[in-house]
């Protein structure tokens, strides 16, 4: 391996009880709020072709006209108890909400600039309400904030003069006391997304970024900080130069489930999803294909059942209330995990063969396996392959215990589990308690005629 300073600093996963929490959440938001919220992709009567968070890096928008967005914010229906209410019953156990996004603009009234919601005709601090109102509800808080600040005079895309380099001491200088105010202001947040990291003039800051993020960890012991935080001194990211994962948790999956447990490399991730193609803060116009529930429930359970948690975003609209889309698809996770919630929470990777009648989750530390159901097979038959030696002791229904299933055994350590029905409305969930039949060899089920 090659020596670094600066690369990861843990190999493998963290085994404290914050990130065990963390590993245990399954379903989380994702909330994108902003200035951006306000136009919502239109400028001068066109739409913006790209995502509507990125409008002011559109050509046609001028970054004065679009900073004046702020005498304009007033969000006079914010109300944080409902947002938090919203995302109880969906039943996420974690919230991930933009403090401050590339465009600069602060949800909070930092004192290090004056681009804050301070400013702003609503003039009210918006993360603490958030954080308090979550925090009562049991679900955790992860503020997401953007290095990238298209705002402050002193950001540079890379480092080439002097010049730069003195002014992004500045910057970075600017950085660390918004993050050190942001721990301080709002003690109960347990980590931190960070965003806005690729470009030339933040992957040279190895050094810088290692010591603040040791110095964040020390002010908050127990923080946890993704892969995304910062490059090593050759400026990998995410995976340092001998391919070490740098942070606690893997970022990588925006947008994207990975496909098999070799590709998570025995990390601990999150998938950050949108429910358009590409829109994180609100737009007006969704183009193309917008996910519906079970669609986004498979998201959910194929994430878990490799080791992830799912997160699902939500653009709140610039009056504070949510769009209705997104409260449609709140209520119908929020239906399914009410019956099924103990096949997400405290999941992980069962070890077991892939069928493609869906996805198998453990329940972490049990001998409980949940079979997710998404695709009935014609034959109505459930193929089961368990690790050698290893029997069913007991199966049922999630959400209809009385319904008992009575596996086939049809070879060794596999299983036909029979439906007694063919059509479902919704993903479903089949339990399995296994037990160790290494000691008799009888069979435990009937075998097949
Ligand atoms: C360069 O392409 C990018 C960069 C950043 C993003 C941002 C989105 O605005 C959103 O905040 C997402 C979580 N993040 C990766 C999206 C595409």
């Amino acid at each position: 391996p090659i020596a670094l300073q600066h690369g990861a600093h843990r190999i493998g996963r963290r085994t404290d009880a914050d990130m065990e929490k963390w590993r245990a959440y399954g379903l989380g938001q994702f909330i994108h709020w902003g200035l951006y919220s306000i136009p919502a992709g239109e400028w001068n009567g066109k739409q913006y072709s790209g995502a509507a968070e990125w409008l002011k890096s559109w050509k046609e928008v001028s970054a004065t006209a679009y900073d004046s967005l702020m005498y304009q914010f007033n969000p006079t229906k914010f109300n944080a108890e409902s947002w938090a209410e919203t995302a109880k019953q969906m039943g996420v156990k974690y919230v991930t909400i933009t403090t401050k996004h590339h465009d600069g603009f602060c949800l909070w009234p930092s004192k290090y600039t004056n681009f804050t919601v301070a400013n702003s005709p609503y003039k009210k601090d918006i993360i603490g309400p958030l954080v308090k109102a979550y925090d009562k509800r049991g679900i955790d808080v992860i503020l997401y904030f953007s290095i990238m600040d298209w705002h402050n005079p002193d950001w540079r895309y890379d480092i080439k003069t002097r010049e730069d380099s003195i002014a992004f001491d500045r910057f970075k200088q600017f950085t660390r006391n918004q993050l050190l105010e942001l721990l301080t202001l709002y003690p109960t947040a347990k980590g931190l997304w960070f965003d806005g990291t690729w470009d030339k003039s933040w992957v040279k800051q190895a050094a810088f970024a290692d010591s603040l993020e040791k110095e964040m960890r020390a002010m908050r012991p127990g923080l946890i900080i993704g892969s995304r935080f910062r490059a090593d001194e050759y400026g990998k990211r995410h995976f340092d130069s001998n391919g070490n994962m740098m942070g606690d948790y893997e970022q990588g999956w925006e947008r994207k489930i990975p496909e098999k447990i070799a590709d998570v490399h025995g990390n601990d991730w999150d998938c950050v999803m949108t429910v358009p193609e590409n829109q994180w803060g609100y737009s007006k116009v969704w183009k193309g294909h917008i996910k519906t529930t079970d669609e986004l429930l498979e998201m959910l359970a194929k994430c878990v059942s490799l080791d992830g948690n799912f997160v699902l975003n939500f653009g709140p609209k610039p009056d504070g209330t949510l769009r209705t889309e997104e409260l449609d698809l709140a209520k119908g996770i929020g239906e399914w995990m009410g019956i099924n919630s103990e096949a997400i929470y405290n999941g992980e990777y069962a070890g077991l063969v892939k069928q493609d009648w869906g996805y198998y989750v453990k329940k972490t530390g049990t001998n409980k396996i949940y079979m997710l159901v998404f695709n009935v097979p014609v034959s109505g038959a459930l193929n089961v392959v368990l690790p050698s030696r290893t029997a069913i002791s007991k199966v049922y229904d999630l959400g209809n215990p009385g319904q008992n299933y009575a596996p086939e055994e049809i070879g060794t350590s596999a299983y036909f589990i029979h439906l007694k029905q063919q059509t479902f409305k919704r993903p479903f969930v089949i339990v399995l308690e296994t037990a160790d039949n290494s000691k008799n060899s009888g069979a435990q089920y009937q075998k097949a005629k």
